[in-house]
């Protein structure tokens, strides 16, 4: 069968949007190469159906995919890029999910003729779940677009944005803003065992309560604010914990500090 998308890398973010795509039926897995130098990843991928590699070298001669996908590391992307050179003649599209680095970066390695799209996921994608936001370079094509966008959605939401600029505060608001989620899970689990519940409830309470208040955020009509107040009885138990929260904007501030250091740090890694 004809090679339609190439995966270099096949890591947490990797793997996880390609089993998105290959669950959701958008990709045949046979259509799909994936590079992956560990073997352990590699057999991950072979599992899910898909030819696999250790080396970009092994791709059939006369394969012409209509999109590689690069999914490693930041550290690594321009000698991984420049493995992918052949492509570079305008029939393949490029697509990269590293945080920072810039489509520039991709034009430089593989010549003027390379249409690259630019994508900040997250890991929710692995169940369909994932905030995916786009930024395309010129040559990107209508239909290339239309079967990105359709993959993507494989994997959550897509949206896309025309000012690449943005792409780091994005990356640090939705690309490592799941860790900040897991963390308050954490955070909330200590909260629960140091107030008395027994290990299993704690975490139990703590993951429901995200889950339902994320849920219900998704789905009510009313502003965050607003079913935040709905909690909040007057001189109440909520009151009293919002008091530590919300006191001098301590929340606020801790996480608007935390998504400009993410931000920035994704600025140095596209140096
Ligand atoms: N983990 C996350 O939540 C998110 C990650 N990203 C971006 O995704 C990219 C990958 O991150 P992760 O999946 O977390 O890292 P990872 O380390 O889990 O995956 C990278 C994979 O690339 C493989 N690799 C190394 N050299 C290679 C080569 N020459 N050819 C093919 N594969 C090679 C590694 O063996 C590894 O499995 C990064 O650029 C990161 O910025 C973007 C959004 C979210
Ligand atoms: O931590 C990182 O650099 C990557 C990019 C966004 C999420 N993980």
């Amino acid at each position: 069968m004809t090679i339609r998308l190439v995966l270099a890398g096949c890591g947490n973010m990797g793997y996880a949007m390609l089993s998105g795509w290959l669950k959701s039926a958008k990709l045949e897995p046979q259509a799909v190469f994936v590079v992956e130098p560990n073997a352990e990843l590699r057999q991950r991928a072979e599992h899910l159906g898909c030819r696999t590699a250790a080396e970009a070298s092994a791709i059939p001669a006369n394969a012409v995919p209509d999109l590689v996908v690069i999914a490693v590391k930041p550290q690594v992307i321009r000698e991984v890029t420049a493995q992918y050179k052949r492509f570079g003649d305008g029939r393949t599209s490029f697509l990269s999910i590293a945080a920072g680095t810039p489509v520039a970066t991709f034009e430089e390695i593989l010549g003027e003729l390379a249409p690259v799209i630019r994508c900040m996921p997250n890991t929710p994608a692995a169940i369909g779940k994932g905030m995916m936001v786009v930024f395309s370079n010129p040559l990107v094509s209508d239909d290339v677009r239309r079967f990105v966008a359709e993959l993507l959605s494989a994997s959550g939401v897509v949206t896309a944005i025309d000012d690449e600029g943005l792409m780091d505060a994005v990356t640090a608001v939705s690309g490592s803003g799941p860790a900040y989620v897991f963390h308050f899970i954490e955070a909330l689990t200590v909260a629960a065992e140091k107030a008395g519940l027994p290990a299993e409830t704690a975490k139990l309470l703590a993951l429901q309560t995200v889950f339902g208040a994320a849920s219900l955020a998704a789905e009510a009509d009313e502003e965050p604010g607003v079913l935040r107040q709905q909690v909040t009885s007057p001189n109440g138990t909520t009151a009293a914990a919002l008091g530590v929260l919300m006191g001098g904007d301590r929340l606020t501030k801790l996480v608007t500090e935390a998504v400009e250091a993410a931000r920035l740090r994704s600025i140095e890694l596209g140096k």
